[in-house]
């Protein structure tokens, strides 16, 4: 557990000591609880065996290589993915390069190339509908089979369901993020919500309104619902301030600009200038208005901090994972 966590790339060889491990297959973009269910099972089972746990992951998500004319949504970036993957105890995410090439590997090869003779692995774990090789034409029994001729394991989860017995999927928790809905797709995701980016420079005018905002661009295709946020805030020594959010485009003081994140960061004075940092949200609060000028908005503003900070003071951990990231 004292190890540190790799993220590497298929195309180099893996380090001998991560050889014949548990792999877990799959994109797992949003690490969300059926993913955790897939997860979890791989590290039981190589905490059983005695070897380590990694992930293979794909990278650009196979999504924007078949269909790079709609816009995909990543939940999570590789490094929150690994970050995610290294606070439940993964020693490695193994990042294969996602080309039409790739893509036109055939089942068996995929098998033979990236499984066997990369990984060396000594067990696959995936969810049950994973399919891989070209035209999708390995899927679980195809992995089964494969894993008895190459001499692994493997084992197949069934889909996670939430309380509603809804399957929870990546893109139940996409729409709900595009519709603000923060609070129930932290629900699906077992933890917040959380961007991670470099505090940006912006126009200067926050501190002179009493509400500096460290400003950070989240990646083009993040279609979070615009507006204000009460949100904790980590800097990159881990140090956590709860504060308030705008994601928005600023349509007081700027002629519609790209939207930015920009947060006031509570009980806080300091330089956060190409700092690395996070941002997990924890509740929506409103739309962006237009107003008619700084004092509207300032006092706006304060209404907004005081709702921030009471509906902060209430929340709890979701599960060991949103501990670990948002509290
Ligand atoms: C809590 C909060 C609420 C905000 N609400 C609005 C809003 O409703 N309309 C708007 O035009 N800008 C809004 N903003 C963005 C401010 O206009 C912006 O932070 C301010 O102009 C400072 O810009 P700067 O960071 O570039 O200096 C909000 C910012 C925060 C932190
Ligand atoms: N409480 C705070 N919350 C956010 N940023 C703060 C805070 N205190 C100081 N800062 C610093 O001030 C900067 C934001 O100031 P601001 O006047 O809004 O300028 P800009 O948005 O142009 O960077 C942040 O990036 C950070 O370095």
């Amino acid at each position: 557990m004292t190890e540190a966590f790799e993220r590497i790339s298929a195309t180099s060889p893996l380090p001998p000591g991560l050889r014949g491990g548990v792999v877990a297959i799959g994109n797992f973009d949003g690490v969300h609880r059926g993913h955790q269910a897939v997860l979890e099972r791989a590290l039981t089972e190589a905490r059983r065996r005695g070897v380590p746990a990694l992930v293979l992951s794909f990278e650009p998500h196979p999504r924007k290589v078949f269909r790079p004319d709609i816009p995909l949504f990543v939940l999570t970036p590789p490094p929150m993915k690994a970050r995610l993957l290294s606070l439940l105890g993964f020693a490695a995410l193994v990042e294969q390069p996602f080309t039409r090439d790739f893509a036109s590997l055939s089942a068996e090869a995929f098998v033979t190339d990236v499984l066997d003779r990369n990984l060396g692995i000594s067990h696959a774990v995936t969810g049950f509908d994973f399919h891989f090789g070209k035209d999708r034409q390995g899927g679980p029994a195809y992995l089964m089979a494969a894993g008895e001729r190459h001499g692994f394991g493997v084992t197949l989860v069934d889909a996670f369901r939430d309380e509603g017995a809804e399957v929870v999927s990546s893109s139940r928790i996409r729409t709900l993020l595009c519709e603000g809905e923060v609070a129930e797709a932290a629900g699906l995701l077992g933890y917040r919500f959380t961007v991670e980016s470099e505090v940006i420079g912006g126009k200067r005018l926050g501190r002179t309104l009493g509400f500096p905002t460290a400003n950070m661009r989240l990646w083009p295709e993040a279609t979070l619902k615009e507006g204000i946020y009460a949100v904790r805030f980590r800097r990159a020594d881990g140090t956590l301030h709860d504060g308030v959010a705008s994601f928005g485009r600023r349509p007081t003081v700027d002629d519609n600009g790209a939207p930015l994140l920009e947060t006031f960061v509570f009980d806080f004075s300091g330089d956060l200038y190409g700092e690395i940092c996070a941002v997990s949200f924890f509740g929506y609060l409103r739309s962006e208005v237009k107003f008619d000028g700084l004092d509207a908005l300032v006092a706006q503003m304060k209404r907004d901090e005081a709702e921030a900070r009471a509906l902060l003071a209430g929340v709890r951990p979701l599960s060991d994972l949103d501990s670990a990231i948002a509290f």
